[in-house]
Parts: structure tokens; C-alpha cells; sequence
């Protein structure tokens, strides 16, 4: 387990990374967001970017996307893909040179079918996995023509995904896709980025560490807009002592107090590990 930030996810060098951040610095109107955010993305499987609400998460994966609010911007460091440096670079630069994105919000279009949904994601002239995704999520071929409004959270999240693994991508990132959702989507969301984790890496966003428990394989903690931890996501998470100082887990804090979103999460904690708190949760996943 490393807790030189800078140093990648372990001493083994390994095979290159897909994603590699260097001290990554962002300003957003005068405030100073991210200060110092390095980490690397392994070429395959789930990378899971941890920490308490508001330490710079979504910021990061925005930054790395070109997708800064307004008033926004890199202000030091280095995000390169497959070693190529693309710091700063235009939203559409970084998505044609081969990542997927899944927003919080999934960015799924309610009013129009899931075939729609996915020939609008369709990039450039291809090639366009239709065989991968239909591989992966049968389902959605067969309500292909259903309006995706219509769909559960779990398919809808699918259909996001599918979007994104449509393209030839070298990397999907998801922010945050089990936010808000009961326990069962919980379960079907996980299934589906497993599935989704064996074709592409994944950078995912993610506070549910019961999700993290059966995803990743490597974790980064930021903290206060820097990387404060990277290593080994199941070695952190059987530290207790790692997890309470660094994620908050087990404190038995009042709602609020850890910057959490009290009530946000719908339906019952799994307690795996007997534990209730707010900015970093266990739902069954
Ligand atoms: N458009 C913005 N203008 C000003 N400050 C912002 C803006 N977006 C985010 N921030 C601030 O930047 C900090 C990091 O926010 P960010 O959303 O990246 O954190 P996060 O770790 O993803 O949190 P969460 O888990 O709550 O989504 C927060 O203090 C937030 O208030």
C-alpha cells in the first residue's frame, strides 16, 4: 500500500497506465479546488477515486474531461492517456482520443428510446460496439424500443454505460452511479460495472464501499484537493484505522457533521461491517 500519492497504485511497475495525474492543481473563481491530486489508472479493471463529500472527486474526473464549470480552470500538473499529455484539453479532444464518461446523472435522455440513447452516442464513423454491448446487457436489446424515462434506475445506468462502451474507448469513467439508489439497484448497478470492468478499465467515483469491496482493485483517497492515499483498494479497506482517518468510516459522527448528505441514501445499510456513516457508506451492493 502506498502512501506517496505520486507513486502510482503500488511499487510494481506493472504494465503502463491508461490514466496518469500529477499533481493536478484546479482554480474555480478564486477558490483553489485542487491542489495537488497524482494518481494512475491501470490498463485494466476498476480504479476507485475515494473520499469524503467534497474533497474534489467530481472536480478531478472534470478536470481530466475538459469539463470545468465556468470560471474554472488547470492551474499546475500534468493528466495524460496512454502517455500522451493532454492537460487542459478540449472535452471533445480527450473523448475522441478514447474515453467514456457516465455522469452523475447518467446523462441518459428520458423522452427518447434506448436504441435512440444509443445511436446518439454513436462516435465519428466507428466502429461502434453493438455486439459488446448487447454481449454484456442483453436486456437492453431487448427494450430497445422502450422509452428510457420508462426504465428502472439499474437499466438506466446500463444504457449510460452501454453509451459509453459503444465507442472505442481506453478508459470509462463513472462518477457516483449507486448515489441515491436502494440497495437492489445497488446490487444491479454493480453487476453491470463488473461486467462493464472486464472490457475497459474504469475509473469510478464511488462512496459506497461495499461497491468499492467488489469492484476495485486499486484505490486513490483524496482529501481536501490533494491525494492523501493510493494502493491496494482491498488492503485499504480492511484498515480500519485507514478507512476512519481517511474516508470517516466508523465514526459515529451526527448527521452533517462529515460534510455527508443525510437521507440521501434510500433503504438500509448492509452494517457489513457494523458501521454507519455518511460521507463514505456500506450498502449491500
Ligand atoms: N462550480 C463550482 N464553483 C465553486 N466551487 C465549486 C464548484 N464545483 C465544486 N466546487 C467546490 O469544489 C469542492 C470539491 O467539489 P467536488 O464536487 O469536486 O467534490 P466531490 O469530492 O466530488 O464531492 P461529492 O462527493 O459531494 O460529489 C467543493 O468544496 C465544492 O463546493
Amino acid at each position: 500500500m502506498s502512501t506517496n500519492p505520486e507513486a502510482g497504485s503500488g511499487t510494481d511497475p506493472g504494465p503502463p497506465p491508461v490514466l496518469s495525474v500529477r499533481d493536478l492543481r484546479v482554480r474555480i473563481g478564486q477558490s483553489s479546488i485542487l491542489q495537488g491530486v497524482g494518481f494512475d489508472v491501470a490498463p485494466t479493471g476498476t480504479t476507485a477515486l475515494l473520499g469524503r463529500n467534497g474533497v474534489g472527486k467530481t472536480t478531478t474526473v472534470r478536470a481530466v474531461l475538459g469539463l470545468l464549470p465556468e470560471g474554472g480552470e488547470v492551474t499546475g500538473g500534468t493528466v495524460r492517456l496512454d502517455g500522451e499529455d493532454v492537460t487542459g484539453h478540449r472535452t471533445h479532444t480527450v473523448v475522441r482520443r478514447g474515453v467514456g464518461y457516465v455522469p452523475e446523472d447518467r446523462g441518459v435522455f428520458g423522452s427518447l428510446t434506448v436504441a435512440e440513447n444509443l445511436a446518439l452516442a454513436e462516435r465519428g464513423s466507428g466502429p461502434h460496439h453493438y455486439d459488446l454491448v448487447h454481449d454484456l446487457f442483453p436486456e437492453l436489446k431487448a427494450r430497445r424500443g422502450q422509452r428510457a424515462g420508462t426504465l428502472s434506475g439499474g437499466q438506466q445506468q446500463m444504457v449510460a454505460l452501454a453509451r459509453a462502451l459503444l465507442n472505442d474507448n481506453r478508459l470509462v469513467i463513472v462518477d457516483e452511479p449507486t448515489k441515491g439508489l436502494a440497495p437492489r439497484v445497488v446490487t444491479e448497478v454493480a453487476e453491470v460495472l463488473q461486467r462493464a470492468a472486464e472490457r475497459v478499465p474504469v475509473l469510478l467515483v464511488e462512496q459506497n464501499l461495499a461497491v468499492v469491496r467488489r469492484l476495485a482493485r486499486d484505490a486513490v483517497v483524496l482529501d481536501a484537493g490533494r491525494t492523501v492515499h493510493t494502493g491496494d483498494a482491498a488492503a485499504l479497506l480492511a484498515d480500519r484505522e485507514l478507512t476512519t482517518s481517511l474516508l470517516g468510516v466508523g465514526r459515529h459522527e451526527r448527521a452533517g457533521q462529515a460534510g455527508g448528505r443525510p437521507g440521501e441514501q434510500s433503504g438500509e445499510q448492509s452494517g457489513e461491517q457494523g458501521q454507519r456513516e455518511h460521507a463514505t457508506k456500506e450498502t449491500t451492493p
